[in-house]
């Protein structure tokens, strides 16, 4: 009777004091601590009942563990082979209102019907196997214990104790190999996220000069570059490439697809620095300028497709100024067209974004992108086809933020559109990595030249 309850007490004891490493809404890591330290503890109470059957435990636990993780992965690839298949069958079925293939429909369909099956199948063996294995591990422990006991090594309150405990050590096992899946998925998703983390910049981004915001006039000067992607060294991208974006004025780039243009604004972004000349700010070389300041602080860029989070709007435009106050979140979108579309949502600038929230538009989204880029009051603003891939509707209105956005600012724009970039100061056609004409619009066409062309050719396409 004392080894009975001293049995009892010890394995209770153990496994409340792991107990108590739980709460209610615990994280996975904190049941995963939980979970290992239960089996710790269990495994040190079964010893001190009976190190004979705790050694036999050892042996057949790992094994049957083992076989578990086996059958288990097997079926998670049968269930992401069959989810593909789903979606293989949904991706065909557009087409079946289209052109009608009923045929290819209907194979798709059979198909994952069939691996659905095969799935559930299956996951019931697996089951219906598990069960077994715990129902033998029970009437292993019973027969090998009554043994022990038939022996005179153990007492039935010892046998109770241990049964008691080896049930806590199975739950725990279970949850350290769900937790143990989880890691490994976890573990090979972040991988490629932990890849760019421990990539080094080529070119520093903080140290090097700063201009005090009241004497910065916003002039650049691009001095004879010539520019070959490091990939790609032989191949001339930009070859004694010149211009000027005078303080204030809006200067447009325009010409043939893979002409150079948004090499001209990686360049002034510092994404990568010239083979030879160099790119001026208020006539200082921006290599010798706060790489971090620059990209941070002087230079806006919004692209033809803005990076969102899957945070706030409130978040996503703070991302652009992170000290920024909500006063000045709000003036941003304001002056961004975007305001009154964020004010329009249940939750305002609280609505969250992306897969967990709401999905906005490609106009929306461009006007958030253009509140980011406006929050940090840029010098200079680089509109890389910003607007080429909304409809016209939207269009029109992110133009409208555009134009307000752009005023009292130096701007480059770089559009394959060429109606959007008729009222800039100055247009530059690119060809062969250098300008070969600039003027205003009505200058340019006075001319007849490459950009008559261009318009002559995009007016044509419009009317097909
Ligand atoms: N990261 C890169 N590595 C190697 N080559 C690149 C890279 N980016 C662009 N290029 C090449 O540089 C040339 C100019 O590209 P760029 O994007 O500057 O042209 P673009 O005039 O802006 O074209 P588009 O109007 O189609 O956007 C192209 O031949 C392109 O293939």
């Amino acid at each position: 009777m004392k080894t009975l309850s001293t049995s009892l007490f010890t394995s209770f004891l153990v496994f409340n004091i792991c107990r108590n490493f739980s709460f209610t809404n615990a994280t996975h890591g904190v049941r995963g601590l939980r979970s290992i330290t239960q089996t710790v503890g269990c495994f040190v109470s079964l010893y001190i009942i009976s190190p004979k059957l705790t050694g036999l435990t050892v042996v057949v636990l790992p094994c049957l563990v083992g076989a578990g993780a086996l059958i288990g992965s097997f079926l998670r690839r049968l269930s992401r082979l069959a989810q593909e298949q789903v979606r293989r069958g949904e991706a065909v079925s557009p087409l079946l209102k289209q052109t009608g293939l009923t045929l290819l429909y209907a194979y798709e369909v059979e198909k994952s019907c069939e691996m659905n099956e095969n799935l559930g199948t299956g996951i019931a063996v697996f089951q219906g196997l598990s069960n077994i294995a715990l129902n033998c591990i029970v009437l292993g422990t019973i027969f090998a214990g009554g043994t022990l006991i038939s022996s005179n090594e153990m007492s039935p309150g010892d046998l109770m104790s241990f049964l008691v405990a080896s049930q806590t050590v199975q739950r725990s096992l279970a949850s350290i190999s769900i937790l143990f899946g989880q890691m490994v998925r976890g573990t090979s998703a972040g991988a490629r996220v932990f890849e760019y983390l421990s990539l080094k910049p080529t070119i520093p981004l903080s140290g090097g000069g700063r201009i005090p915001y009241h004497s910065l006039a916003g002039r650049v000067d691009f001095l004879n570059i010539s520019f070959s992607y490091p990939t790609r060294p032989g191949h001339i991208i930009l070859d004694r490439f010149n211009l000027t974006l005078p303080p204030s004025k809006t200067i447009a780039i325009v010409g043939e697809s893979g002409g150079g243009k948004s090499t001209v604004a990686a360049l002034l972004e510092r994404f990568y620095d010239p083979t030879s000349g160099v790119v001026m700010l208020d006539g200082l070389d921006i290599r010798t300028l706060d790489l971090c300041w620059l990209r941070g602080q002087v230079i806006g860029f919004i692209n033809q497709e803005p990076v969102l989070f899957g945070a706030s709007i409130m978040e996503n435009i703070r991302f652009g100024k992170p000290e920024a106050t909500d006063a000045e979140v709000f003036e941003a979108a304001k002056q961004a067209n975007a305001h009154r579309f964020i004010t329009s949502f249940p939750d305002g600038y609280n609505t969250v974004l992306g897969e967990r929230g709401v999905t906005l538009s490609g106009g929306q989204k461009q006007r958030v992108a253009i509140a980011r880029a406006l929050i940090k009051n840029p010098s200079i603003l680089v509109l890389d086809e910003a607007t080429s891939a909304l409809d016209a509707e939207s269009e029109r209105v992110v133009q409208e933020a555009l134009d307000l956005a752009t005023r009292g600012r130096t701007v480059l724009i770089i559009a394959h559109r060429l109606s959007t970039i008729q009222a800039a100061d100055l247009i530059c056609v690119m060809s062969n990595g250098r300008i070969i004409e600039a003027g205003t619009h009505t200058e340019l066409l006075g001319r007849g030249g490459l950009y008559c062309d261009l318009i002559r050719r995009q007016r044509a396409e419009g009317r097909k």
